[in-house]
């Protein structure tokens, strides 16, 4: 008998971060989860998440709106339908619900969760079987102030937990910018990689001096540091120097990485699962990057446990990734919310067992961050 798509569930968790995290466009005190449980007629369970990041300022969805595409448009289009048919139900949505790539990937996730689940298999065996069983992991020093950032490097780098470290600039003058990073590149010396993510805050010209800046202070790699939508800023820098120049908002999935790498507008793709609409389009993106010769680094929306697991289990089955990932979202919560966190260590973090995604939410804590539940428990705090 066919086993079919149930009951979809969503819920905004509401989590404190460590710190706080300075972007360009916005500071992050507290991430927004979005939660999606989906239930199958055989009784098998499906996890999902879709995070976005400060609000509506990184892109146009927000956690209430990726809630409300789920609830209004996603979910009745998927009732009662085949379960196992994931692609099939992907492409329905991917037809009637335009743009909206957090929700539509917090959905695919669950549906790829539920199918291995049944099938008794990590998620990375049902595409074809992990290549790695752990990842390097990039750690964002973002606290805003460069001694706090170096005190931040140095302690990751004792607990071997990071030797990549990403710094979030373009808020202060380009002037200012570099000589925040020259000061942390210094103090942490050939024992780690440091890169910048612009957020796409530099004007071309600004950017041109920028990167050059940049390359002289030491930095491997530039992140987004023109908008989006300026893909020919983004060849100009990447033809212009030595420093790798790294796409990540001009990414949104398969037509948009085609677009770039037909003109090799990048050096590198961060590819991130919500920003190309789910896990397969996701692996679509990375082999276009393969295929052009751009390097691969695992990308993320600062989420929880849930879709930094599922990104594991994709990137796992990724043939190169030579940038490494910055799956390190589920540190920056001041809370656990699954029930078995995911490994962190020796500068990389693990792939984690068991069948599908291979984590389980931890319900006290769910239910404490849950922005409609009452608040009666009280989870442990951690540390940086
Ligand atoms: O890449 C982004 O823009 C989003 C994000 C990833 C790491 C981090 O600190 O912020
Ligand atoms: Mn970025």
């Amino acid at each position: 008998m066919t086993i079919t798509i149930d009951r979809i569930e969503t819920a905004i968790l509401d989590v404190p971060t460590i710190r706080g995290h300075v972007l360009s466009m916005a500071t992050m005190t507290t991430q927004s989860v979005v939660l999606v449980t989906i239930r199958f007629s055989d009784g098998s369970v499906g996890l999902g998440e879709g995070t976005t990041i400060g609000g509506m300022s990184y892109g146009p969805e927000s956690p209430e709106s990726i809630r409300l595409a789920v609830d209004s448009y996603i979910a009745p289009l998927l009732l009662g339908r085949d379960a196992d048919a994931v692609l099939a139900a992907a492409a329905l949505v991917e037809r009637q619900v335009k743009g909206n790539p957090i929700a539509r990937s917090a959905v695919e996730i669950a549906l790829w969760d539920g199918f291995a689940r049944r099938l008794g298999l990590p998620l990375a065996s049902v595409f074809g079987g992990a290549v790695r069983g752990a990842m390097p992991v990039a750690w964002t020093l973002a606290s805003g102030e460069a001694a706090s950032d170096i005190e931040e490097a140095e302690d990751m780098l004792a607990r071997h937990r990071h030797r990549i470290f990403k710094l979030k600039i373009g808020k202060r003058e380009v002037r200012e910018d570099i000589a925040h990073v020259a000061r942390i590149a210094a103090a942490v010396g050939d024992r780690a990689s440091i890169r910048v993510d612009v957020n796409q805050a530099w004007s071309l010209a600004e950017a041109r001096w920028g990167l050059r800046g940049l390359q002289e202070v030491g930095v491997d790699l530039v992140e987004q540091p023109v908008a989006r939508d300026d893909l020919s800023g983004l060849k100009a820098l990447t033809d212009a120097g030595e420093i790798a120049v790294m796409a990540d908002e001009a990414l949104s999935g398969p037509a948009s990485a085609l677009r770039i790498a037909a003109n090799r507008g990048a050096d590198v793709f961060a590819v991130k699962v919500a920003q190309s609409g789910g896990l397969s389009r996701a692996r679509e993106v990375t082999s276009i990057a393969a295929s052009a010769g751009i390097g691969v680094y695992g990308g993320t929306m600062l989420e929880s446990g849930v879709a930094t697991a599922a990104s594991l289990h994709l990137f796992a089955t990724a043939e190169t990734l030579e940038w490494g990932t910055e799956f390190f979202g589920p540190l920056l919560f001041a809370h656990e919310i699954l029930a078995k966190p995911l490994v962190y260590r020796d500068f990389a973090v693990e792939l984690p067992a068991g069948p599908g995604i291979g984590v389980q939410p931890d319900p006290d804590p769910c239910a404490f961050f849950d922005r409609e539940k009452r608040r009666t428990v009280h989870p442990v705090s951690r540390a940086v």
